[in-house]
């Protein structure tokens, strides 16, 4: 039987600030297209290891690794293009949600196709003409929805969101999840989703649940 080498894997991971354990030492692997919850109380440290993992923060302790290969061993842009972090209040730039649509085809020096970006606001229940939208007229759920869709427009191979549905209803939540699965199956993408909702995570999918114990002192 051959080995599957894992997406990403997370050995004995931990922050600490001076005396504070911010995240206790953690171990796990992500598959190829699998998708993941990251549950766990308030402070337990779930933020703090999207953003370890995006490489916003650097560990205190352990290692990961991606296909393989040490993170700390690949040029920080190479990583920074295979991982992609959303947040629950993201920003969003520029003028209009085309500036943000547009951004990531824009650094790849490509051009997209109107039509195209029109059909992924619609994929996530959102007006096509929003496109030429401004952005300071958008909702919170809004703003939540085009900051993944600029996210998945190139659709990294590990993506990391800490409660991107919160100011959503259930039916767009259950719109964004399911896009968001589909896209993990189409493309070699894995997905570690923070959710504090039992309603959301209670679906069959793995969950990794961290605990106060882990957190404390
Ligand atoms: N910059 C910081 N300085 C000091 N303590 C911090 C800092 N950032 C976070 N913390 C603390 O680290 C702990 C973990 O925070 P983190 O945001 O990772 O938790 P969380 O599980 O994501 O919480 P929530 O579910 O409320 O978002 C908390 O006790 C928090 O107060």
């Amino acid at each position: 039987m051959v080995m599957e080498i894992p997406a990403l894997a997370v050995r004995d991971v931990s922050y600490r600030l001076a005396d504070k354990v911010l995240l206790a030492p953690l171990s796990f692997t992500l598959r190829q297209h699998e998708f993941v919850w990251l549950t766990g109380p308030s402070g337990s440290g779930k933020t703090t290891l999207l953003k370890i993992l995006a490489a916003l923060l650097t560990p205190t302790t352990g290692t990961i690794a991606f296909r393989g290969e040490e993170i700390t061993a690949l040029k920080p842009e190479t990583w920074r293009q295979q991982v992609s972090y959303c947040c629950q209040t993201p920003q969003l730039f520029g003028e209009s949600v085309y500036d943000n649509l547009a951004f990531p085809w824009q650094i790849r020096q490509r051009r997209p196709e109107k039509q195209a970006l029109r059909a992924s606001l619609a994929q996530l229940n959102l007006a096509p003409s929003m496109l030429e939208q401004p952005i300071t007229d958008l909702s919170g759920g809004e703003r939540q929805r085009v900051a993944l869709l600029r996210n998945l427009q190139f659709p990294p191979a590990i993506l990391l969101l800490d409660e991107v549905t919160s100011a959503l209803d259930a039916e767009n939540k259950a719109r964004v999840k399911q896009v968001i699965r589909q896209t993990a199956q189409q493309q070699p993408m894995s997905v570690l989703w923070i959710s504090h909702d039992p309603q959301e995570t209670d679906d069959g999918s793995r969950v990794i649940a961290l605990t106060r114990m882990e957190a404390a002192q």
